[in-house]
């Protein structure tokens, strides 16, 4: 959510170049739309009379200059091209604010996974509505203020980002809504995709689930917008052999699987979990070998909050001590982690401490995780719980609130009912700190 406000503020820079660039280039027009009328009631007027008008020198000697020079000063002007020049420059020098490929890609999986974990329709949040169908009826599991629409070209982004990962299931949802939004649009200049792109996607996406004679009627329509196009003239010959061979895969009911995920055998309680209301940062990362990386089943942003950097650490840290008793200081337990999460942002199920003795946590020396402690720092419009799959319970955010639990049991296993979960947030700007790990050796040195 930081980097979006970020964006808005940088977009914001954009519209004042794009203002200025409108502004020149609507003063170019209108200085040869003047030249333009000029020229062409001279033509209505004294050239369409006698020929002795012609041979008055001063009009023979303003036709000569004006094809000598005039028109070429129009022609050649580099007006346009110094417009377009300061309206480039002024947006190469944003260009490090901009968000990234990265960005646009993690927005477009956000909302992928809103639609799989609220279990929501694509044609709802086309409309800006954030609906389940339950028992038949459209069910609002949040109902924005003013709610905002995709377009054509938005629906072709989101579908492209799956098509891209082979995500056939998401690409053919959001395609199919493409197409049917384009197909009632003008292209637009600002538009990354088009009609025929659309459908040209979803006949392919289609194509790769099986479903041949859906694939073989989009290829179809496609050629009646591009008949030249011989890629998809091949394409339709090699559906109409597929369908000559084995008319079976004609089904058009085919049922499309979501992709597996790692945590598919506890994918169902995590969502049920998550849906039971419905109400100087960087990318998160995890721990994987010696290395930290990204992960998709962590997105989020977070900072390591040292004690000594603000002094309003450390009073956090005495709170917690009296709370619940532990000493929470360097080696006992790690740093304060604030973290912030963004458009779908969340963090699957997972155990806070190690469940191998090859985890990396162990190379720090400092024992397994024992307890976990997290605070919220702000409250979210919806989403976003912190489920835990196994106890079959789920918290929501509330500003100020905390919670606390032994991720071990007494004997130093850990206890399988902490497998916990961020559930994705649908609308609100979700902070939290604490992830406060507290080690086994704070019970050794305590012991
Ligand atoms: O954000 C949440 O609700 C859970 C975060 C969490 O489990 C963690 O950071 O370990
Ligand atoms: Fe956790």
């Amino acid at each position: 959510m930081t980097s979006v406000k970020q964006a808005v503020i940088a977009e914001r820079q954009l519209i004042d170049y794009l203002r200025i660039y409108l502004e020149h280039e609507t003063q170019r027009l209108d200085d040869i739309k003047r030249f333009f009328s000029r020229v062409t009631s001279l033509h209505s007027g004294i050239y369409n009379e006698q020929s002795a008008t012609i041979a008055n020198p001063i009009v023979a000697f303003k036709l000569v200059k004006r094809l000598k020079s005039e028109w070429m000063n129009v022609v050649h002007s580099n007006e346009a091209e110094e417009n377009i020049n300061a309206l480039r420059e002024g947006y190469r020098r944003m260009e490090g604010s901009l968000p990234k490929l990265e960005d646009l890609q993690g927005a477009a999986q956000g909302l992928m996974r809103l639609q799989d974990v609220y279990d929501l329709r694509v044609e709802g949040l086309v409309r800006g509505h954030f609906q389940r169908i339950t028992n038949g009826n459209a069910v609002d599991i949040y109902k924005p203020l003013v709610p905002d629409t995709l377009s054509g070209d938005d629906c072709f982004l989101v579908g492209k980002v799956a098509y891209d990962l082979e995500d056939y299931y998401h690409s053919v949802q959001w395609f199919e809504e493409a197409v049917r939004l384009f197909r009632g649009t003008d292209w637009s200049p600002e538009n990354e995709g088009t009609l025929e792109d659309a459908l040209d996607h979803l006949a392919f996406s289609h194509f790769k689930t099986g479903n041949i004679s859906y694939a073989l009627s989009l290829s179809q329509e496609l050629l009646l917008h591009d008949p030249m196009n011989s890629r998809v003239h091949f394409n339709v010959e090699k559906y109409e052999k597929l369908l000559d061979e084995s008319p079976a895969v004609t089904n058009q009911s085919l049922v499309l699987k979501r992709p597996d995920s790692t945590y598919l055998r506890t994918r169902n309680v995590y969502e049920k979990l998550c849906q039971t209301k419905g109400s100087q940062l960087r990318r998160s990362v995890v721990a994987s070998g010696v290395n930290q990386t990204t992960a998709e089943y962590r997105i989020s942003k977070s900072a390591w909050l040292k004690d000594s950097a603000y002094g309003v650490v450390g009073k956090v840290d005495r709170r917690i001590t009296m709370v619940t008793g532990l000493n929470v200081q360097l080696p006992y337990a790690e740093y304060l982690q604030v973290v912030n999460y963004g458009i779908g942002g969340h963090y699957e199920p997972h155990f806070d401490h190690a469940t191998s003795d090859s985890s990396p946590l162990y190379r720090l020396k400092t024992g397994n995780r024992v307890a976990t402690f997290m605070i919220y720092l702000s409250s979210v419009e919806a989403g976003g719980f912190t489920a835990f799959i196994y106890a079959n319970f789920s918290v929501p955010v509330v500003e100020n609130g905390a919670l606390f639990w032994w991720n071990l049991h007494r004997n130093g296993q850990g206890n399988v009912d902490t497998l916990h979960a961020g559930c994705p947030v649908i609308v609100g700007d979700k902070w939290v700190t604490g992830m406060l790990k507290l080690y086994a050796i704070t019970l050794e040195k305590k012991c």
